[in-house]
């Protein structure tokens, strides 16, 4: 279980250099269960993708705790494997010079499995992104959008991690190629029963995916509800966003 109590985040505003700080998140609490899905959602600059980095491990919280089955996260043999991420940038979150079969196996570098069963995982891992065993020789920039963020997926499940942070990471696809990823993304959880922490601007593919919304607003947890009574929100900010989907 993911448990995040008080985080609180700044960020320097204008450079290293300058006095200005930004109070990036501010008290920041929620849990996350085993096997659940929680979106993340708020306007551009509300600090989601600040979030994410921080559930990663990726930067240090200024205050606050973030644990994930009782250790920090921050400790990097306590996170290695057992949490992974797919961001929305899937051409840059890939080595250029690297084969798909190179993308999807450079997670299992550190685990002692033989060169058969490593080729076995890449061919199983492709089949259960829909792709097949043609997409090992290709390089990054030989995929499409949808392709490359199959691909992505299959990287991120490689070594069968207990959860997976999310970062907008359907949100520069097509429609069609979103729906396609978001299905994907139902089947793999159920497959190997992860945690999802899916951080997105769109509530609607939040409803689509998620068991749980939290959304947030200028650093602030605004509201949390379960999907079933999102349309029950409280809050003005919630209401807005959620007459977002109706237009
Ligand atoms: N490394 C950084 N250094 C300084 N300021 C930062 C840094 N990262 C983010 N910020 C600032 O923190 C605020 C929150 O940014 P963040 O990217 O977390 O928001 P977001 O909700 O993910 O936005 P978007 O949906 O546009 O990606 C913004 O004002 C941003 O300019």
């Amino acid at each position: 279980m993911l448990s995040v109590e008080g985080v609180e985040k700044f960020y320097k505003k204008g450079g290293l250099f300058a006095r200005d700080i930004q109070h990036v998140l501010k008290n920041i609490s929620f849990s996350c269960g085993d096997g659940e899905c929680l979106g993340i959602i708020g306007e551009s600059g509300s600090g989601k993708s600040t979030l994410g980095r921080l559930l990663l491990g990726i930067e240090q919280p200024a205050r606050g705790t973030i644990r994930f089955d009782g250790a920090n996260v921050m400790d990097r043999g306590a996170r290695s494997g057992r949490i992974s991420a797919v961001f929305q940038d899937y051409t840059s979150s890939m080595n250029p010079f690297f084969r798909v079969e190179e993308v999807i196996k450079e997670p299992l570098r550190l685990r002692k499995i033989g060169h058969q069963a490593v080729q076995d995982k890449i061919d199983q891992l492709l089949h259960q992104v829909g792709l097949n065993s043609t997409y090992r020789k290709k390089y990054p920039h030989e995929l499409s959008g949808g392709e490359a963020q199959r691909v992505s997926l299959a990287r991120a499940v490689a070594t069968e991690p207990k959860l997976i942070v999310l970062d907008e990471a359907i949100s520069s696809l097509d429609g069609s190629v979103q729906i396609q990823v978001l299905d994907l993304l139902r089947s793999l959880r159920q497959l190997y029963n992860m945690s999802y922490i899916f951080i997105t601007h769109d509530i609607q593919a939040a409803a689509y995916l998620c068991d749980s919304v939290l959304i947030i607003r200028d650093g602030q947890i605004e509201e949390m509800a379960k999907i079933e009574q999102l349309k029950n929100v409280q809050s003005a900010y919630a209401k807005k966003l959620l007459r977002m989907i109706m237009t």
